[in-house]
């Protein structure tokens, strides 16, 4: 049988048949994977193949199908290993809010960077638009105006006062979608707008507090009533921490990597370089300031956290 793995305690993973009914499976053998090390071989998200025990209700995972991308967490002191948070991820929403509190352009370029490196394509939504003076709007359309340009759909929402929630749930019916965002922002007000009836949860996994302690925190995966999944990953504010080359951070920036075609040197950091296709689109206003800001910060610092 196959079926889609929506909830992983370690040691069982719950996952959905293609019959749409729930068994509770255990793994056979090793599953290694090329390059990390892991403490959790199948994750939410995974599809794998399983035989059914005489019982009927539990199973034994012996296949796991390639995934289309997964997001990992590395874990601070035993520094080889890594978790899976999640795989095959559909969509990652960014949730950004302008005022109370404002969410950062160098923030948002963080998570999309990341997002890029994860190959999981990324999406904004602006939360607390009731909230939004008329010079907000303004700067609202001023944020969209620099993320639409680049390819990255923008939406705006209230949370609170339920304004185009529907337009969200249309977005991620039939997905599995990761919702991001810090805190305060506003994502157990959009995850239960969108899901009222929070007993849908249907998965966690377990993660390690900043002291290095493994400690059990809840992932979740919250099965949509129009179909689809939510990956909510409380106290993960970001897609996780991933390590990029300086000589690819570009890559991971669609704006700067298009025109870096065009740059003199093949080797261009666009920085100072003479005939740097990148600094001439930054002042000719192609490429936006904030975005190359951005770009210019996580190279010098090698970081994509805060
Ligand atoms: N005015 C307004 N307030 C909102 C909206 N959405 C959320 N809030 C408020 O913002 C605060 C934070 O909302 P939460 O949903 O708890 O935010 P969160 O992102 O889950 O925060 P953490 O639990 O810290 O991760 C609460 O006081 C909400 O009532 C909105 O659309 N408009
Ligand atoms: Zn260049």
């Amino acid at each position: 049988m196959q079926g889609l793995v929506i909830k992983s305690t370690g040691s069982w993973y719950s996952v959905l048949a293609d019959d749409a009914k729930r068994y509770d499976c255990r793994i056979v053998g090793k599953f290694r994977m090329k390059g990390i090390q892991t403490t959790n071989p199948i994750a939410v998200g995974d599809r794998v193949k399983f035989d059914l025990e005489r019982d009927g209700i539990t199973g034994m995972i012996n296949e796991l199908f390639p995934r289309k991308n997964y997001i990992i967490r590395k874990s601070i002191n035993l520094s080889k290993q890594a978790q899976i948070l999640a795989a095959n991820l559909d969509m990652a929403i960014l949730l950004v809010t302008l005022a109370s509190p404002r969410t950062s352009l160098g923030f948002i370029d963080r998570f999309l960077v990341t997002a890029e490196a994860y190959d999981v394509p990324a999406v904004l939504v602006f939360n607390k638009l009731d909230l939004f003076s008329k010079e907000g709007l303004e700067i609202l359309q001023d944020f969209k105006e620099i993320y639409q340009t680049i390819g990255y759909p923008c939406y705006e929402v209230s949370a609170l006062k339920g304004i185009n929630i529907p337009i969200i749930q249309d977005l991620i019916k039939d997905k599995i979608t990761l919702i991001s965002g810090h805190s305060g922002v506003g994502k157990s007000s959009l995850i239960n707008a969108i899901l009222p009836d929070r007993e849908l949860r249907t998965g966690e996994v377990s993660d390690w507090s900043d002291k290095g302690q493994h400690t059990t925190t809840f992932a979740e995966m919250y099965e949509l009533p129009q179909g689809g999944f939510i990956v909510d990953t409380p106290g993960i504010r970001e897609l996780g921490v991933i390590d990029i080359e300086k000589e690819e951070l570009s890559h991971f920036f669609p704006e700067i990597f298009k025109t870096s075609h065009n740059c003199r040197f093949n080797n261009c950091r666009h920085i100072n370089e003479p005939g740097c296709a990148v600094l001439e689109a930054v002042n000719n206003d192609q490429i936006a300031v904030s975005r190359y800001e951005s770009y210019l910060s996580i190279y010098h610092n090698n970081d994509t956290r805060h």
